[in-house]
């Protein structure tokens, strides 16, 4: 069997008396796409801050990628060896260009020279197909989807083996959120393995090979998706409140 490229043992966050996310496991295998939901307040984005230490690790359990254990490592060690994220906000540097913007993630975030840079925003920019004629726009200035396709550049720039999207079709069209899913099986196709927390179902269905479902921190329900979402549980804890 192949070893997973990311996995979570027994994984906990409390925060005072209140435990966010208890005993979670699971493993993702490379080139997969991997979806999460869960209602509000599951402990999705929990899950996420504590697999990539931003801004905490785990407060017990186990996170291993590639087969080695990186909870307790510090977030810029784990954002370099490969396993980068995105967070449910707005691009990072509102007063630049998209094209400056991404060239300033690559330079920090892969540690390359100018040049490499601008051939890693580039490829960036193909990958998400970001309209070469609105680079020069101001990020402040981009269409909430053009936003979205910067966003997720920015982490594609330092070339990540795994990429953990929150929430990129909180805003979106119905027809933008098509370009998006187009977008992530791209992303995908070119040897990306994503972890994708998503309330738009259509598009977690559309994507992900397998599903997670989280409910009030622990795992209600694994597997393959459109079983996984007609189990009576998951309709009573998620489907029933927040169907699309
Ligand atoms: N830094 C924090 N301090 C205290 N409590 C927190 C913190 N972060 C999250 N929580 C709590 O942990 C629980 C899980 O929150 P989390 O944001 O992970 O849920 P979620 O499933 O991502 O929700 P949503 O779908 O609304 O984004 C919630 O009760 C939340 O209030």
């Amino acid at each position: 069997m192949t070893t997973p490229i990311l996995s979570a043992t027994n994984v906990s966050k409390s925060f005072g008396g209140l435990r966010a996310v208890r005993d979670v496991s699971f493993e993702v295998r490379p080139g997969e796409m991997f979806g999460i939901a869960g209602p509000n307040g599951s402990g999705k984005s929990t899950l996420f801050n504590i697999i990539t230490g931003i801004p905490f690790g785990p407060t017990s359990g186990e996170v291993r990628f590639k087969g080695e254990r990186i909870d307790g490592r510090p977030a810029y060690a784990i954002a370099r060896a490969g396993l980068c994220r995105t967070f449910q906000k707005d691009a990072e540097f509102p007063d630049l260009s998209a094209a400056d913007s991404l060239e300033i993630s690559a330079v920090y975030n892969g540690r390359v020279d100018r040049r490499t840079a601008a051939r890693r925003a580039d490829e960036a920019f193909a990958l998400v197909a970001f309209d070469g004629g609105r680079r020069d726009m101001l990020s402040s200035e981009l269409s909430v989807f053009e936003k979205k396709q910067l966003m997720i550049a920015s982490a594609l720039v330092s070339r990540p083996a795994v990429l953990m999207l929150d929430e990129p079709a909180s805003g979106l069209t119905r027809p933008e959120i098509e370009q998006l899913d187009a977008l992530l099986r791209n992303v995908n196709a070119s040897g990306v393995t994503i972890l994708l927390i998503e309330h738009v179902l259509a598009l977690l269905l559309s994507v992900s090979q397998r599903l997670l479902i989280l409910n009030q921190g622990e795992v209600l329900a694994e597997g393959e998706p459109s079983a996984v979402v007609r189990r009576p549980d998951v309709v009573e804890a998620y489907l029933g409140k927040r169907s699309q």
